[in-house]
């Protein structure tokens, strides 16, 4: 079973090497959706929804809501390679005995987003 909490941040960013409006300072509402699958515990969750959200919210949200993007993460700040960096962040501590990191889809736009699961990484 699948189970997903969606998250947003503020963020400012701007493409390099980029011939486009977006090499100019810019931001977003960033939004985040994050699944996670395993087998209801005996309580009936996958995993506390609280739980979830406080995971997220530390090593995630914290860290870029409101904040200048290219300067925290240090690299091109597109879409796919913040959402890369969250995979990176987030897979490690969604390791339950139950549980695990399913796929992460992060909306820059109200129309576009990039997602990935675990099977775009073996
Ligand atoms: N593959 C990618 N392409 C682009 C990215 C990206 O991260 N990955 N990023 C940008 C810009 O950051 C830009 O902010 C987004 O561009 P765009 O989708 O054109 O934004 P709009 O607000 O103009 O969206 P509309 O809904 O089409 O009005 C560019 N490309
Ligand atoms: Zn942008």
């Amino acid at each position: 079973m699948k189970v997903t909490k969606i998250f947003t941040f503020d963020s400012a960013h701007n493409l390099i090497n980029y011939n486009g409006k977006c090499e100019e300072l810019h931001g977003h509402t960033y939004k985040l959706e994050v699944t996670v699958e395993g087998k209801p515990d005996g309580e009936g969750m996958v995993i506390d929804f609280v739980k979830l959200k406080e995971i997220v919210n530390e090593k995630v949200v914290k860290k870029l809501d409101h904040k200048y993007l290219n300067e925290v993460l240090g690299f091109n700040t597109t879409c796919e390679n913040i959402l890369l960096w969250i995979w990176k962040e987030l897979e490690p501590v969604f390791k339950g005995d139950n549980y695990h990191l399913y796929k992460l889809r992060l909306w820059e736009t109200p129309t576009s987003f990039a997602e990935i699961t675990e099977k775009d990484l073996v």
